[in-house]
């Protein structure tokens, strides 16, 4: 299955070192969501990715090959500071974008009218981009990056200011490309929407990937927390034994929720087994129990944990 393979990329600007480091891979046909705060690296790496920046080392391939020219054209790539002529024509701009990347007169026709009509703005296609919203021409944006046909997508910030209709509609096309066997890459500050839409999430820090998975695995691995409603904490709680790792993280009248510190990954599975009957046990103890949940945490809440931990400093 053809990937895209981000590896290894080193990126300094000046003194400022963009990238360290950065590796992981988006297989054909999957969704993957990088998300880290303002300055972390994203666009760096995704303009690396495109091959409109050079890493000062790494590389990325497709196929097993490094991205060339060949590569590049059967790329799609939304940029940051997005990239259509203001005064051109919708329909022409598509038209010539497509020309570009060497489809006929016919097929681009054909692929302008086929991505205005599904992204929404066929009726704006005789108009000036300029004269259209910021999400209208963030959805003729997205179909300038689709016109050709790309066998990747590379996409920066595509759901910045779109509404929530228009965030339909290009949660509908990146999932229809994904399923047509297309990479799709791309960033974004919109946790909750990362989180639907994406098979796979990279949470980046100071130019570093810190947790990458799909995220059900960041939750495996994140805090181990219980959500108890029964009674309250001051009755049961102290009878957790010191040694066991186990603390009250909040307690609101019957809703209790505790946390396990430190656990080994190694000794994960079975610890975590251990805590929650140490747990239900003893808030049992105390009188009944109406619900025992594991607390599963919101990419938001993931992402808060992660970005918060201090990165380790490489050796220099
Ligand atoms: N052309 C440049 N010259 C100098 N420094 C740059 C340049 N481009 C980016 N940087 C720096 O590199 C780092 C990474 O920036 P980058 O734009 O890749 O981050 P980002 O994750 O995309 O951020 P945002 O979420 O704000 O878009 C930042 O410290 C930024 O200031």
């Amino acid at each position: 299955m053809p990937t895209l393979e981000i590896d290894h990329l080193d990126k300094a600007y000046g003194p400022v070192r963009a990238l360290r480091d950065m590796t992981f891979d988006v297989p054909s046909g999957e969704i993957f969501g990088f998300v880290g705060s303002n300055g972390a690296g994203k666009t760096t790496t995704m303009r690396i990715a495109l091959g409109v920046l050079a890493p000062d080392s790494g590389q990325v391939r497709w196929d097993g090959r490094p991205v060339d020219l060949e590569v590049r054209r059967r790329i799609g790539y939304m940029p940051e500071e997005r990239g259509l002529y203001p005064r051109m024509r919708v329909d022409e701009q598509l038209v010539y974008l497509a020309r570009l990347h060497g489809k006929t007169p016919a097929e681009a026709k054909d692929a302008m009218e086929r991505w205005t009509e599904i992204l929404g703005v066929a009726h704006r296609r005789t108009d000036e981009v300029q004269k259209l919203s910021l999400g209208n021409q963030q959805r003729v944006q997205l179909a300038a990056a689709l016109v050709h046909d790309p066998e990747i997508l590379v996409l920066d910030e595509p759901f910045s200011g779109l509404d929530p209709v228009a965030v339909d509609v290009m949660s509908g096309v990146l999932r229809e490309r994904a399923e047509a066997g297309v990479p799709v890459l791309f960033s974004s500050h919109q946790l909750d929407l990362v989180e639907r839409l994406c098979d796979r999430v990279g949470i980046i820090k100071d130019g570093q990937m810190v947790a990458e998975g799909a995220i059900e695995e960041l939750r495996s691995e994140g805090r181990l927390q219980w959500s108890v409603d029964g009674a309250p904490a001051s009755a049961w709680a102290p009878s957790l034994s010191a040694g066991s790792g186990l603390r009250v993280v909040s307690s609101e009248g019957p809703r209790t929720v505790v946390e396990l510190d430190g656990v080994s990954a190694a000794a994960r599975t079975s610890t975590a087994d251990d805590a929650a009957q140490a747990v239900l046990r003893a808030a049992l103890a105390a009188g009944p129990v109406r619900s025992f949940t594991p607390v599963r945490h919101s990419l938001v809440e993931l992402y808060r944990d992660v970005v918060s931990t201090p990165t380790e400093e490489p050796a220099a």
